[in-house]
């Protein structure tokens, strides 16, 4: 029986990279799917991963319709037996109903990759739905990091390197690459730079990044240095 599955977690968790891996499988042995994505940071019509592998998906708008687009494929005669569907907290509700329809009236496996939450700790209306809707929702293996080296639970995003929590829910970007802090203003652009970085619960809600973390390091190099209690005495 078909199934929709919603494999969550935070940014920079592996989920486009499981989404390439399923594809891949499935393929393997003989299915027929289609890959979706929508807003990819690497642009239009493709699925990106990390580990820096890249292949072509069907972009979702606004107007894409998940019933029709696989009644089409199936009317010419190709083959649908699974949908990939990435960056999926992009979706509408509407579109997610559309792919539970998917899943129980024409038994096609849709297998949806997503964050949960945006970076005021808010559900996306389309990861809200699929965690209502999702037969089963897999949170990833792969965990990606605060800081301080705990769990990261949280998404966390930077204008010009300073932590923020107000702003558009959608602004498609990236964490660095090394897990350093985010980008820092560059001098010769105006135009502010966004970043996101993966906290833990506690340094999300006392907003401390890795770049607040180390300027306050580096302020108390001379003294005996712990960043929670320092916070927590309210000495910063
Ligand atoms: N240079 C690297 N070497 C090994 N693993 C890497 C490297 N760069 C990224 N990764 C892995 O890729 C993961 C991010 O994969 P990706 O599919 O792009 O994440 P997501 O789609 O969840 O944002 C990281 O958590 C890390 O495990
Ligand atoms: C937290 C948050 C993220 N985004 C954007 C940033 C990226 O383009 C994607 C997440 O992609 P990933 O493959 O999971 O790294 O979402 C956003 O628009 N708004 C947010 O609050």
């Amino acid at each position: 029986m078909a199934e929709l599955i919603f494999f969550s977690g935070t940014m920079d968790c592996g989920k486009s990279t499981l989404a390439l891996q399923m594809d891949h499988n499935h393929k393997a042995r003989g299915r027929g799917g289609v890959r979706f994505s929508r807003n990819d940071r690497a642009g239009d019509s493709v699925i990106s991963s990390r580990l820096g592998l890249q292949t072509d998906a069907v972009e979702v708008d606004d107007t894409t319709d998940f019933w029709d687009e696989v009644v089409r494929r199936r009317t010419k005669g190709l083959r649908v037996d699974y949908l990939i569907c990435d960056e999926a907290q992009f979706y509408s509700p509407v579109q997610v109903d559309q792919l539970a329809r998917v899943v129980d009236e024409m038994d096609v496996d849709v297998f949806a990759f997503g964050i949960t939450s945006d970076f005021r700790t808010r559900l996306f209306p389309g990861s809200q739905r699929l965690v209502e809707l999702a037969d089963r929702v897999q949170v990833l293996q792969v965990e990606a990091l605060c800081w301080c080296g705990r769990r990261a639970t949280h998404n966390a995003r930077t204008v010009d390197g300073i932590m923020v929590v107000e702003g558009e829910q959608v602004v498609v970007g990236d964490v660095a690459m090394d897990g350093s802090p985010s980008e820092e203003p560059s001098l010769e652009t105006t135009a502010p730079v966004v970043g996101y970085e993966t906290l833990c619960r506690r340094h999300y809600m006392r907003r401390v990044t890795a770049h607040g973390a180390n300027l306050m390091a580096s302020r108390d190099q001379l003294l005996p240095f712990d960043v929670d209690a320092c916070l927590w005495r309210g000495t910063h």
